[in-house]
C-alpha cells in the first residue's frame, strides 16, 4: 500500500480517466468532470476511493446520469481528502467494470496549478496556466488514484478561450471551434502514473527542432528555445542506441514562464523546462538529456512508491551521464559524478543539521511525510552511485546489457527496489558472475543514511584543473597570481565546478571581499547570463558579506522561481539580511508557484 495515497487500487483499480474541462481564467478554475473507468479487483468491494486535494466535488453519476452516492472524508493535512464513491451492488464482483463521472472544480488552492495573469507572462497580453503534478499534486487537478503504483490511460477535452492553445502530456487528436472558445482533444494511450498528467494553456507558438520534436513557448521565447534545444534528436538517437526504441512517438518541449519551480519535468510527449536553461550556448542541455532519459526510467519503469524515488532519479542520472559521455567524451561521466558527490554531501549535511538524517537513506520511510519535504539530491546521486558500484563489479559492457534487459523486463510496470535487486542477482548469476556480486550489501545501500557505503573512485583531469584553480589560486594564494587566462579555456561545467569548490571549501571561512572583487574584475561573474553561474556567484558573495550583491540577488530571486535557485539563495540572504529576505519573499510570494512558495515559507520560518 502506498503511504502517500488514500486511494484503493488494490480493491478497485482505475484504468483510465477522461478529463472534460473548461479553463476559466476569470475564476482561476478548471470546471467540468472526469469520467473514471475502473475494474473491481475483489468480490464485495463497496467503494472506489479516489484522492482529491482542494477540489470542489459537486456530483457523481453513472453513464445514464443516475446519481451515485459519494462522500468526501475529512481532510488530511498532507494527503488531502479521500473521495469514497459507492460501487453499485451489481458491480461488486471481481473483474466487473465500474464507470463513474465525477463533476468538480479545481480551486485557487489546488497545488498542481499555477495561474498567471497576463501581466505575469512574457507577452503581457494573455493569461497562462500550467500544472506540476509530481509527486502528489495530481489529486488537486483531478480526482484520481494518485499513486505511482497505478498506471492509467487518459483522454482530455479542454475548452479554452480563443486564441489560446492547450497542450497535455498526451497526443493531440484535434481542435474544434465553439464560439469564443477552442476545444482541444488529447489521448495518452500508454498507461502512465497520474503524476505524469500535465496541462498547459497559453499564447503558445512552436518551432520544429527535429523529426519528432518541437519547442513550444510564448512567441517571444520560442526562437531562443529552438536554438538552445537543437541537439534533442541526437539525445533521442543516443538513448535508443543505449537502451530500446523510443516508444512515445514525439518528444516535444514546453519552455515555461520563469516561475516554473523545477529545471525540468518529464511529462510524456511534452517535457516541461524552465527558461533558466536559456544560457544562449546550449551549455545547460544536460537537463534536457535528463528529462529525455525519464522516457525510460520513470515513465516506462516507474517507482511504485515515492520512497523508491531513486529507481526514477538514480537510474535517470546514470543514463543522462552515459549519454552525455557518449556525445561529448567519456571523461564527462566521471566529471559529473564528482560534482554530484559534492551536492550529495551538501544535502546529507543539511538533513543532518535539521535532525532528519533518516531521510538520507536511499529508501527512506515516508509514512506521514510530504514527499516535497523529503526531496533532495539523495535519490539522484546516491542512486547513481549505487549503479556505478554495481557496474564496477560486473564491468561496463555487461552492466549496459543488463540495463537494457531491465528496461525491457519492467517497462509499463511500477516496481520496488527489491525487484531490481532480484533481477540483477538472477541475471548475473545466470551469466556467470555470481562470485563478483555475492558480497553486495544491499541492505546497507538501501537503508543506511548518509554517504554511499562503497564509493567508486571517479577520475577527471578537467575536474582537477577546475578544483586546482579554486583551491590553489584563490583559496591558498587569495588570487594574488590570478589572471583571466586559465578560465577562458574552461567548459561551462568546469566553471560550475570551480564555483562549487569555492562554496564548499570556504563554508564557515568565507573568502575576503577584496578577493571576490578581484575575481569579479577578472571573470565578470556579476553580470553573467548563465543561471548556474549566477546562483553560485551570488551565494559566494552573500557568504562573504559583499553588500553590493544584494540588489542583484533580489533581482534574480524575483525574476524566476526555480526552487533549486530560490530556496538556497533565500536561505543565504536570510542569514546576512533577514529583513530583506523576508520582505522580498512576502512582496513577491504570489508570483511563485504554490509549491515553491510553501517551501520557501518553511525555509524562512514564516
Ligand atoms: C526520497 C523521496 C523524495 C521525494 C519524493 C518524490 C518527489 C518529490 C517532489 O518534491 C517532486 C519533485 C519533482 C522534481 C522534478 C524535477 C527535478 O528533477 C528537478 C531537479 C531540480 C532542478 O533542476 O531544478
Ligand atoms: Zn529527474
Amino acid at each position: 500500500m502506498d503511504p502517500s495515497s488514500l486511494s484503493n487500487s488494490h480493491e478497485c483499480k482505475v484504468n483510465s480517466l477522461n478529463l472534460v474541462l473548461t479553463v476559466n481564467f476569470e475564476k482561476s478554475q478548471l470546471q467540468g468532470y472526469v469520467e473514471v473507468s475502473s475494474t473491481v479487483v475483489k468480490d464485495n468491494v463497496e467503494f472506489l476511493i479516489l484522492d482529491t486535494n482542494k477540489l470542489d466535488v459537486s456530483n457523481c453519476v453513472d453513464s445514464t446520469s443516475n446519481p451515485i452516492n459519494f462522500t468526501l472524508v475529512e481532510e488530511h493535512k498532507i494527503f488531502g481528502r479521500a473521495l469514497k464513491i459507492t460501487i453499485p451492488e451489481g458491480s461488486r464482483t471481481a473483474g466487473k467494470e465500474f464507470i463513474v463521472k465525477v463533476y468538480y472544480n479545481t480551486t485557487v488552492d489546488s497545488n498542481a496549478l499555477q495561474w498567471l495573469s497576463k501581466e505575469q507572462t512574457a507577452g503581457k497580453e494573455h493569461p497562462y496556466l500550467f500544472s506540476q503534478c509530481q509527486a502528489i499534486h495530481a489529486r488537486s487537478l483531478v480526482p484520481c488514484q494518485d499513486s505511482p503504483s497505478n498506471k492509467v490511460k487518459y483522454q482530455g477535452e479542454i475548452t479554452v478561450p480563443k486564441p489560446l492553445t492547450a497542450l497535455m502530456s498526451a497526443l493531440s487528436t484535434g481542435k474544434t471551434e465553439a464560439g469564443d472558445n477552442n476545444v482541444f482533444s488529447f489521448t495518452q494511450e500508454i498507461p502512465i502514473p497520474t503524476y505524469l498528467i500535465a496541462i498547459v494553456v497559453g499564447h503558445l507558438e512552436s518551432r520544429e527542432i527535429g523529426p519528432r520534436s518541437k519547442v513550444w513557448s510564448e512567441p517571444s521565447m520560442v526562437d531562443a528555445g529552438a536554438y538552445e534545444f537543437a541537439n534533442t534528436e541526437k539525445f533521442i538517437i543516443a538513448g535508443e542506441e543505449l537502451l530500446t526504441p523510443y516508444v512515445w512517438g514525439r518528444f516535444d518541449i514546453l519552455l515555461l514562464p520563469p516561475s516554473f519551480p523545477y529545471g525540468g519535468m518529464e511529462n510524456p510527449l511534452l517535457t516541461f523546462v524552465t527558461p533558466t536553461l536559456l544560457a544562449t550556448d546550449r551549455s545547460l542541455e544536460n537537463v534536457l538529456v535528463h528529462e529525455f532519459c525519464h522516457s525510460y526510467s520513470g515513465n516506462l519503469v516507474t517507482n511504485k512508491y515515492w520512497s523508491e524515488f531513486f529507481l526514477n532519479e538514480g537510474f535517470t542520472v546514470f543514463l543522462e551521464r552515459k549519454i552525455l559521455a557518449r556525445l561529448y567524451g567519456e571523461e564527462l561521466f566521471d566529471f559529473e559524478a564528482m560534482n554530484g558527490l559534492k551536492h550529495l554531501q551538501d544535502d546529507i549535511d543539511l538533513f543532518a543539521h535539521n535532525c532528519q538524517s533518516e531521510l538520507t537513506a536511499l529508501i527512506p520511510n515516508l509514512d506521514g511525510i510530504d514527499p516535497d519535504d523529503a526531496f533532495s539530491s539523495v535519490p539522484y546521486e546516491k542512486g547513481f552511485n549505487l549503479l556505478c558500484y554495481l557496474q564496477s563489479l560486473v564491468g561496463v559492457k555487461d552492466f549496459e546489457a543488463w540495463l537494457k534487459q531491465y528496461m525491457i523486463k519492467f517497462s509499463y510496470q511500477s516496481i520496488v527496489a527489491a525487484q531490481m535487486k532480484e533481477f540483477f542477482i538472477e541475471y548475473f548469476t545466470e551469466n556467470g558472475k555470481a562470485e563478483q556480486i555475492k558480497d553486495i550489501d544491499w541492505e546497507g545501500w538501501f537503508n543506511k543514511p548518509g554517504m554511499p557505503i562503497n564509493q567508486v573512485k571517479f577520475v577527471s583531469s578537467a575536474a582537477q584543473v577546475a578544483k586546482d584553480l579554486a583551491e590553489q589560486t584563490w583559496i591558498k594564494e587569495q588570487g594574488v597570481n590570478a589572471t583571466e587566462n586559465v578560465i577562458k579555456s574552461f567548459k561551462t561545467q568546469q566553471i560550475i565546478l570551480f564555483l562549487d569548490t569555492l562554496i564548499h571549501l570556504t563554508a564557515g571561512k568565507p573568502l575576503p571581499i577584496d578577493v571576490l572583487e578581484k575575481m569579479d574584475s577578472l571573470y565578470h561573474f556579476t553580470d553573467v547570463v548563465n543561471s548556474e553561474y549566477k546562483f553560485r556567484w551570488q551565494t559566494l558573495c552573500l557568504q562573504s558579506g559583499v553588500k553590493r550583491i544584494e540588489p542583484k540577488v533580489v533581482e534574480f530571486l524575483t525574476s524566476q522561481g526555480r526552487m533549486k535557485f530560490v530556496r538556497p539563495l533565500y536561505r543565504e540572504l536570510n542569514k546576512v539580511n533577514p529583513e530583506l529576505a523576508k520582505s522580498t519573499f512576502i512582496k513577491h510570494k504570489s508570483q511563485y508557484h504554490i509549491i515553491a512558495s510553501k517551501m520557501v515559507s518553511k525555509d524562512l520560518g514564516l
